[in-house]
């Protein structure tokens, strides 16, 4: 089992990741709740939610509630749904909201706790690679149908509980999206990460669980110590959108859940790069990363059929928008991130150049 603990101006909340840890919820916890939520999605239910429930099983007030499977339920039906169902059960403000999933039940269910009775504590425990990224850090919400996480809130969980025995039924194709964020945070940490990680992580086929293991750590930790300097995003918080202006875009306009996130932002990472080459002509590594996430499985090109007006009329939703520009994360080098408003002919004119 390894521990770190994230510190932030406003909680400091312990990330605990080892093997079957969803058995140790209870001793995990520490602190007493008056009842527990646990929130999953179709998909985990069958596989893990009994095991969680047995975990808890001392407790006298334990629900559970599942949402179906996919990007479609960070929606605001699921949220109402979910949220009267807990309004029926009358619960009161001592209560706790487990997460038992992805980025999807984190972002939803941690957005479910930031805002019933104002706030209740809730509980990260990931069950995907992607939620390496998405469990700490307090950032929750739900889709807009014009733009990702577009309601949401800051509100950060008591802990995350990363029971890795649960990545061994993760769909490749999940698998594949949770690398396109490890690779980001690489790319903005340092080339020394960078460099580690293009050596442990080669290809997809090539990467063991141990090593898997021990690489998330590390990006986890690359996320926490950016998180505890910058809680709410006024500063280098930015650098942990790369690669996502133009991937939001492309999840909204291609429907919520047709790409993955991270196949998102393996295409904004590369777009994110070709802005850059432009902005501070400077060559950049593009053909090894580009190469390196084709090995890796994930997508480096727009899909066909998606309209560059319409993403650039998506990226104008974009959260880091200033003055009416759209703000990019670009690259100075590897490990050298810098938030850049670039003009809408410049975003235009690369666009073409990358459209398949
Ligand atoms: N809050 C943040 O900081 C943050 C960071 C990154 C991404 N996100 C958000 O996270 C979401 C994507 O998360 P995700 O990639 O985890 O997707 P997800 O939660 O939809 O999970 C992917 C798929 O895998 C299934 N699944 C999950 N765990 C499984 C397991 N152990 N075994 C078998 N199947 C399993 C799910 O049912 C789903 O079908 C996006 O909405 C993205 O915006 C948030
Ligand atoms: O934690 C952050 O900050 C991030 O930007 C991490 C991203 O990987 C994540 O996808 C996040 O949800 C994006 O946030 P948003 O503010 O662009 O919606
Ligand atoms: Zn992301």
């Amino acid at each position: 089992m390894e521990q770190f603990t994230i510190t932030t101006p406003h909680k400091t909340y312990p990330v605990v990741i080892g093997k079957g840890l969803r058995h140790q919820l209870l001793e995990l916890l520490k602190k007493e709740f008056s009842a527990y939520v646990i929130v999953t999605d179709s998909q985990i239910a069958p596989l893990y939610l009994e095991d969680v429930k047995k975990a808890l099983m001392s407790k006298p007030k334990v629900y559970s509630y599942v949402v179906p499977s996919g990007e479609a339920s960070k929606d605001f039906d699921t949220y109402k749904r979910l949220i009267d169902y807990m309004v029926e059960l009358n619960l009161d403000r001592q209560c706790c909201v487990i997460a038992l999933g992805g980025g999807v039940v984190g972002d939803l269910a941690g957005f479910v706790a930031a805002s019933f009775l104002r706030g209740v504590a809730f509980v990260q425990m990931p069950t995907t690679l992607l939620a390496h990224d998405s469990s700490l850090g307090g950032k929750v919400g739900i889709n807009h149908d014009l733009g990702k996480n577009l309601i949401g809130a800051f509100y950060h969980p008591e802990a995350v509980i990363y029971d890795t025995e649960t990545l061994s039924s993760l769909p490749e194709k999940e698998w594949r999206s949770g690398l396109a964020e490890v690779v980001k945070h690489g790319i903005i940490d340092s080339k020394a990460l960078y460099d580690k990680m293009r050596q442990l992580l080669p290809e997809r086929q090539a990467i063991s669980v141990e090593v898997m293991a021990s690489i998330l750590k590390e990006a986890m930790m690359v996320k926490a110590n950016i998180v505890a300097q910058d809680e709410t995003e006024s500063g280098v918080r930015k650098f942990l959108n790369f690669g996502h202006t133009l991937g939001h875009a492309l999840e909204k306009e291609s429907g919520y859940g047709a790409l993955t996130h991270g196949e998102g932002v393996a295409i904004g990472m590369i777009f994110a790069l070709k802005l850059s080459e432009r902005v501070y002509h400077h060559s950049l590594p593009i053909e090894e990363i580009t190469d390196w996430l084709g090995r890796l499985g994930l997508p480096t090109s727009i899909p066909k059929g998606l309209d560059k007006a319409k993403l650039v009329q998506t990226m104008k939703y974009d959260k880091k928008r200033t003055d009416g520009q759209i703000v990019f994360v670009l690259l100075k080098a590897i490990g050298e991130p810098k938030t850049q408003a670039v003009p809408e002919d410049l975003i235009i004119e690369v666009l073409e150049d990358f459209h398949e």
